[in-house]
């Protein structure tokens, strides 16, 4: 069977292309949103060393289905921002994610922390798109693409201003990226393969990276104490979707888990 990532590339680099056809690059680069100043994740992360959490609105997902199909961004993501997330992240994606068309842009509008855009980024078109819809950071998953093409991707969103999450999940991800410039490092906690969580396996790749890397620990992430523990192994940021997502009141979630996180 074709792996997820790889079903999702496919969708994605027809989806990309039939855009392209609608609005240029060009286009893009004129709209008000692309010329705004982004904020900085590392700056806030490198200013405090406390557990950073990266809270996202997600409404469904391929190892999950149906989370919160009609979720209201406005008051979720304003929630996650007067509870204290240090980021939002806000899944741009419809076909797998659910997401709705203006679901980024509204959450922008509202937001005064970074965002990130939460996507599969198999073209600079994207990253064009990301800026011009107001996000802080982009996301790309080591996975999808080779080094030198996600070397070229961060370079042109280090041009416009935007900062980059770069997505591992196994050593050899890891060390093939170690040398090369990327603001933070994501640990992908879920092997895609089997969607199973192992946190161990995350501890023990982070252990590769230098200790000044910006280490965030990315999904299965449902217990307090086990945020603790990542963040004592010396991860810096935590991204939780579904399981602040899933909660009957998400904000509320998230500030019961920033309470109960032991620093
Ligand atoms: O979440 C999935 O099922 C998934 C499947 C295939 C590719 C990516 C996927 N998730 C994207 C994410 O990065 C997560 O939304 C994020 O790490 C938050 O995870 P969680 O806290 O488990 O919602």
């Amino acid at each position: 069977m074709r792996h997820i990532l790889e079903t999702i590339k496919l969708h994605k680099l027809q989806e990309v292309e039939q855009r392209k056809q609608n609005t240029s690059e060009e286009q893009l680069k004129n709209g008000v949103l692309f010329k705004r100043s982004t904020i900085s994740l590392v700056d806030k992360i490198r200013q405090a060393n406390t557990p950073h959490i990266i809270a996202e609105f997600k409404r469904q997902s391929p190892s999950k289905g149906i989370i919160r199909n009609n979720a209201d961004i406005v008051s979720i993501t304003a929630g996650y921002q007067a509870q204290g997330a240090s980021a939002v992240s806000v899944l741009n994606d419809t076909k797998f994610f659910g997401a709705k068309a203006n679901d980024f842009i509204t959450a922008r509008e509202q937001l005064s922390i970074p965002l990130l855009q939460k996507d599969f980024i198999v073209d600079k078109y994207q990253i064009t798109e990301a800026k011009a819809m107001g996000a802080d950071l982009i996301l790309l998953i080591a996975k999808m693409l080779p080094t030198d093409v996600l070397k070229r991707l961060a370079a042109y969103a280090h041009q416009i201003g935007l900062e980059v999450l770069l997505e591992t999940h196994n050593e050899k991800e890891i060390k093939d990226h170690l040398t090369t410039e990327f603001d933070l490092i994501g640990i992908n906690n879920r092997d895609l393969n089997t969607f199973r969580v192992d946190i161990a396996n995350s501890i023990a790749l982070s252990q590769l990276l230098p200790k000044s890397a910006i280490k965030v620990a990315e999904s299965g992430l449902d217990d307090p104490q086990v945020v603790t523990k990542l963040y004592q192994e010396g991860f810096n940021a935590f991204l939780i979707g579904e399981y602040f997502m899933k909660a009957s009141d998400p904000t509320l979630k998230l500030k019961e888990t920033r309470q109960k996180i032991v620093i």
